[in-house]
């Protein structure tokens, strides 16, 4: 190690004293100006882990639906997964350390996770739209090179995009090619191939209208424009050139605040949809005749998806494993839908798509979606042999027919992680084959109503939870009211967690009727309030 190339590039990337940050959900996310100290010593992680694992790490700076003047920055591992969690302590301890005890604390990680550092490193870079994402990727490149890594520096790319081409590059072009063109090509091909199926491809022309956030994924959208065949057209809102990045647009205001984004023009019974600040997550929605707002959020998602797939299962009898991992926040009634009417079985486990995608592994289809519409499929290695080699050597038409249709939906979905656009795809081209109306998918079944508060607490680590976070253990007395509280309503539900990206403590209610929803959520946010440490005025009802 360098030790005054380390010494004289860590001065230049001061941290703030006092200022301590963690590893959540998604990486580190603060405020824009907090955070050169940490890309820079992310740039050292990010070469650090390359070196560990021999293999090429991607690092994405992005604070995906957070306010424009926010940041952060999230690695990926070398097929495109999330950082291994044993590594989030570490980025932790980096990003907290001294500026003096910089070296003895990267010495302590190379004998912890057998780091050789003489090996060579190689990093891929990707950065979103905000203001501040080029400076700081600029601050990553400095401390990639100061352990002597390689890196490429992508520049704009959907969160996504980066999962790809670091897959890409690590499966040796198994995966595709690492390069935009080789993603857009892909998928168009994949997506094209599977309407090519479809009964009435050729005679009708599928309009869409897409929120993009104001963010990376309206750029990448019109690069890609051109691979899409002529019966799909989409139409970009929201694109960057007006207003600000996730302001009252994009997937998260649409699915917290439950109504459609500003920017977009929505006339009845149209198709439309909503992506986040860094394109990995999506949400569709529409507005019936009587004026009447229908989302349908990432368990409508995972529940049209599940079917599809469940169909071309049947067909080609392989007796293939498949589950629909969920968290907390799916809507009761998609859970009960998924379980007693499409008969797949359905795994909780907790918020943070880390969690889903490591679930969804052990299965031979593993559908994942969080309700806020990030998630994806995972097919495993046996299947996905099995199921190529089915389209080339089966005689059975109706079997090698939905072979095929498996093999493309392997090759349209992004299976390193949610993408907003190949989830599109996948969904139009789901629609198309099924021959579904927006409307008809929203009808599968009814939400239960819900809503989603947040609750400031002086330190929300106060509450612990349990049981895939649906329950609380501390502190002493929450969970208890609580649940007092839920049997006031019917078909009710609640919790409390701490969020992992924002200082606060979110609630999820749900009930038989809007008004009841509203009441549960907001009696348990002033029991979190009391109990928990509230900060300011007490929350209002709602
Ligand atoms: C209720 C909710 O939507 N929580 C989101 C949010 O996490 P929190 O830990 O709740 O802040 O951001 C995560 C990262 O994008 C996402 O995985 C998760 O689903
Ligand atoms: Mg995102």
């Amino acid at each position: 190690m360098d030790s005054e190339a380390l010494r004289k590039f860590s001065a230049l990337h001061p941290r703030p004293a006092g200022l301590t940050l963690h590893y959540g959900t998604a990486g580190f996310r603060s405020a824009a100006q907090q955070l050169d100290h940490v890309v820079f010593r992310m740039g050292l992680l990010a070469a650090l882990r390359s070196k560990a694992v021999t293999a090429t790490i991607g690092i994405m700076v992005t604070a995906s639906h957070n306010p424009e003047e926010d940041n952060g920055v999230k690695l990926v591992d070398p097929l495109g997964e999330m950082l291994h969690p044993s590594w989030e302590e570490y980025a932790t301890q980096l990003a907290n350390a001294e500026e003096q005890e910089l070296q003895k604390v990267i010495t302590e990680i190379c004998q912890k996770a057998a780091v050789n550092l003489h090996k060579d490193a190689s990093v891929f870079i990707g950065r979103d739209t905000r203001p501040s994402s080029k400076k700081l990727s600029q601050s990553v490149i400095d401390g990639i090179q100061v352990l002597g890594g390689q890196y490429h520096d992508y520049g704009l790319v959907t969160t996504p995009q980066l999962h790809y081409m670091v897959c890409c590059q690590n499966t040796q072009g198994q995966y595709g090619k690492a390069t935009l063109e080789g993603y857009y090509e892909k998928l168009s091909k994949a997506f094209m191939e599977l309407i090519k199926q479809s009964h009435c491809s050729g005679e009708f022309q599928r309009h869409l209208k897409i929120d993009c956030a104001n963010g990376v994924g309206a750029l990448k959208l019109s690069e890609m424009k051109p691979y899409f065949p002529q019966e799909v057209l989409i139409h970009i809102y929201n694109d960057g050139t007006k207003e600000k990045l996730n302001h009252l647009c994009g997937a998260d205001f649409v699915k917290v605040h439950q109504k459609p984004p500003g920017g977009l023009d929505m006339k009845p019974n149209e198709r439309c949809c909503s992506f986040d600040g860094d394109a990995d997550r999506i949400v569709y929605y529409y507005k019936d005749t009587a004026g009447r707002f229908h989302l349908i959020d990432g368990d409508k998602i995972a529940t049209l998806i599940s079917i599809f797939l469940k169909e071309l299962l049947a067909k080609v009898k392989q007796n293939f494993k498949m589950a629909v991992v969920q968290t907390a926040y799916a809507n009761g009634n998609s859970t009960r839908y998924l379980q007693e009417t499409l008969k797949v079985p359905v795994h909780c486990v907790k918020t943070g798509v880390k969690h889903l995608h490591h679930k969804a592994q052990e299965f031979d289809v593993g559908v994942y979606f969080e309700a806020n519409g990030h998630g994806t499929v995972l097919f495993s290695k046996a299947a996905e042999t099995k199921i190529r080699q089915l389209v080339t050597e089966e005689k059975d038409n109706e079997k090698r027919e939905a072979a095929k249709m498996l093999e493309n939906m392997i090759d349209l979905i992004n299976q390193t992680v949610g993408d907003a656009v190949s989830d599109m795809l996948v969904i139009e081209a789901i629609l198309a084959l099924k021959g579904l109306s927006v409307q008809q998918w929203d009808a599968l079944y009814t939400d239960l109503p819900n809503r989603l508060l947040k609750v400031q607490v002086a330190d929300r680590r106060v509450i612990d939870t349990t049981d895939a976070e649906r329950r609380a253990l501390t502190p002493p007395g929450l969970q208890e009211k609580i649940d007092a509280l839920v049997k006031k309503y019917k078909l009710s539900r609640a919790f409390v967690r701490p969020s992992g990206t924002e200082d606060v403590v979110r609630i999820y209610a749900e009930a038989d009727t809007q008004e009841n929803a509203d009441a549960l959520a907001h009696e348990v946010s002033l029991a979190v309030f009391h109990l928990a440490g509230g900060k300011g005025a007490p929350p209002q009802p709602i």
